[in-house]
């Protein structure tokens, strides 16, 4: 199985917004940003799986006509602070855990260690599974997460992973993750 991470296309943000579960809108420049994305793919899908977010979805259905949606890709929960800025959140509790990052849970939402785990339960599952070209269409800090296990890294250097808007990322042999 090869398997191909593809980060959704440029959305509409306000600079220093925070969002993750929230629905955002994409930018005019999509269906310039899809065509450069199918340019760049030379294979064939068997299947394409995406975040449920309507930004993964919607690149996702421009590269297939049966798009299978899944929960476990979504971006990390922001929980109080979904839809604020970095700048209007409680700055103690954005402190803490910006100190450990890979542990703490915020406010209202979820740790990225509590992500990781839905993450691995998808992987595990989808390299079982006997089809050849995968496609998962996703956030930044999913194709992160899956990278650096994929690349064994510590989880604390995952923001040295540059993920660019439409950007993919091919792994040509995959393997489980524990
Ligand atoms: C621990 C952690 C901290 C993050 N801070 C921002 N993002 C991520 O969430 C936001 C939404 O991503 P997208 O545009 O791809 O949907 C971006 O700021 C991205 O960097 C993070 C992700 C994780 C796991």
């Amino acid at each position: 199985m090869e398997i191909y991470l593809i980060r959704h296309t440029t959305p509409l943000v306000a600079p220093g917004q925070i969002y993750g579960w929230s629905e955002i809108p994409l930018a005019e420049t999509f269906l310039e940003e899809v065509n450069s994305v199918k340019k760049q793919l030379t294979v064939k899908f068997d299947r394409v799986y995406s975040s449920p977010s309507m930004r993964c979805v919607k690149l996702a259905a421009a590269l297939t006509g049966e798009v299978i949606v899944d929960e476990r890709l979504r971006e990390l929960h922001f929980g109080d602070w979904e839809g604020k800025t970095w700048d209007t959140v409680d700055q103690d509790a954005l402190q803490i855990w910006m100190d450990d990052f890979v542990h703490v849970c915020i406010p209202g939402g979820e740790s990225m260690l509590q992500m990781q785990e839905r993450l691995c339960a998808f992987w595990n599952e989808l390299i079982n599974n006997s089809a050849d070209h995968v496609a998962i269409i996703t956030h930044a800090g999913v194709v992160r997460i899956l990278l650096a296990m994929h690349r064994g890294m510590d989880m604390t250097g995952i923001f040295d992973i540059k993920v660019g808007f439409g950007q993919i990322f091919h792994i040509k042999s995959p393997v489980p993750y524990k």
